[in-house]
């Protein structure tokens, strides 16, 4: 038997259009599992056909080697937390936390609300309305009220996607830490890449509602199943392994597509000499676009006397790349 939840071969369809298609993943109890995807690549789908809001088409749901594929959303233990929270607008701050905190003496109920409150970052807030929170503020609350009903599995939709990149990356480390304190098992979708690798055990990514690959994030981000995968993480370009060669990839050719992370192209006094497109000012070191010998650009990171125009003499770093198994 396997413990926590199992998803094996999930469908979900929509008439004709179909949405996730064999699907198949495990979250173990008090694991964070998060499933990257672009739009429209059946994230939503999926962790809805999990809590039971669409029915599958195909395969089977079981929590602790039970089968709840038929079982209805509030008889499933899952919570499921949304993009926008969906707080009740006439409720206190504490009335939407403990609102789930039925059968409890008030003090009892009192103290799980001030001590959710607090894991989340917002002691004191109590008696606050609602309605005159902040975006992120309100994303808390909505987390300390999913956490109130000690769900067996917290699914996410985009807890996140209605914030600002900075508040994105403050309250990821809030939702990690919470879940983490509470032992709480996750299923975490979002099209953030550095959401999915600050948060998870293990990410897996969506193309086309299929699952083409689910490793933990240095796995994943190291060894990338196919190209579309190492796109959609963010390595680009991709070079033919000729053009890797060409740009001093070390002992012989590479078995597949080099695909260059942020860090895979660098400045090196024996490298190709290559023209500079365009240089972009960073935090940090400025990044220039030079074009490569197969026609492609790249980004190399450089010291700020470097400007559009000049030739750079540029290389490959390995250990800032990926190669990528032939075949997609
Ligand atoms: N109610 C629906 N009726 C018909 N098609 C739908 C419905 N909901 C989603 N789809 C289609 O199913 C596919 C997957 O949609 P889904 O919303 O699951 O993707 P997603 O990855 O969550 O996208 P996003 O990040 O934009 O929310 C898309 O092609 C979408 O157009």
């Amino acid at each position: 038997m396997v413990s926590g939840l199992q998803v094996r071969g999930a469908g979900v369809r929509y008439g004709s259009v179909v949405a996730v298609a064999e699907v198949s993943v495990e979250v173990a109890p008090g694991e964070i599992v998060a499933l990257l995807g672009a739009s429209g690549s059946g994230k939503s789908s999926l962790l809805r056909g999990v809590a039971g809001l669409e029915p599958l088409a195909t395969g089977s749901v079981h929590w602790d080697g039970v089968e709840l594929t038929s079982t209805p959303v509030h008889r499933r233990g899952f919570v499921m937390m949304f993009q926008d929270g969906q707080l009740f607008p006439h409720r206190t701050v504490a009335g939407n936390v403990g609102y789930a905190l039925t059968g409890m003496s008030r003090t009892d109920r009192d103290a799980r609300v001030a001590e959710l409150l607090e894991l989340v970052g917002l002691a004191g807030y109590q008696r606050r309305p609602v309605t005159e929170l902040s975006g992120g503020q309100a994303q808390r609350v909505a987390l300390a009220r999913s956490l109130a009903a000690k769900p067996r599995l917290l699914l996410l939709d985009e807890p996140l996607s209605a914030l600002d990149r900075g508040l994105r990356e403050r309250l990821v480390e809030v939702l990690g830490s919470s879940l983490r304190a509470t032992g709480t098992s996750a299923l975490y979708v979002t099209h953030d890449q550095d959401e999915a690798f600050a948060i998870a055990d293990r990410v897996g990514v969506l193309v086309d509602g299929r699952l083409r690959q689910i490793d933990p994030p240095r796995h994943l981000w190291h060894h990338p199943a196919d190209a579309t995968v190492a796109s959609f993480l963010g390595y680009d370009p991709l070079l033919s392994p000729a053009e890797a060669l060409a740009l001093g990839w070390p002992g012989g050719p590479p078995s597949g597509q080099v695909a260059v992370g942020p860090s895979g192209l660098v400045e090196r006094a024996d490298g190709v000499a290559l023209p500079v497109l365009e240089v972009r000012h960073r935090r940090g070191p400025s990044e220039a676009t030079v074009r490569l010998p197969g026609g492609q650009s790249g980004q190399v990171r450089v010291s700020d006397d470097v400007a559009a125009g000049v030739e750079l003499r540029v290389g490959l770093e390995p250990s800032g790349c990926a190669v990528v198994p032939p075949g997609d």
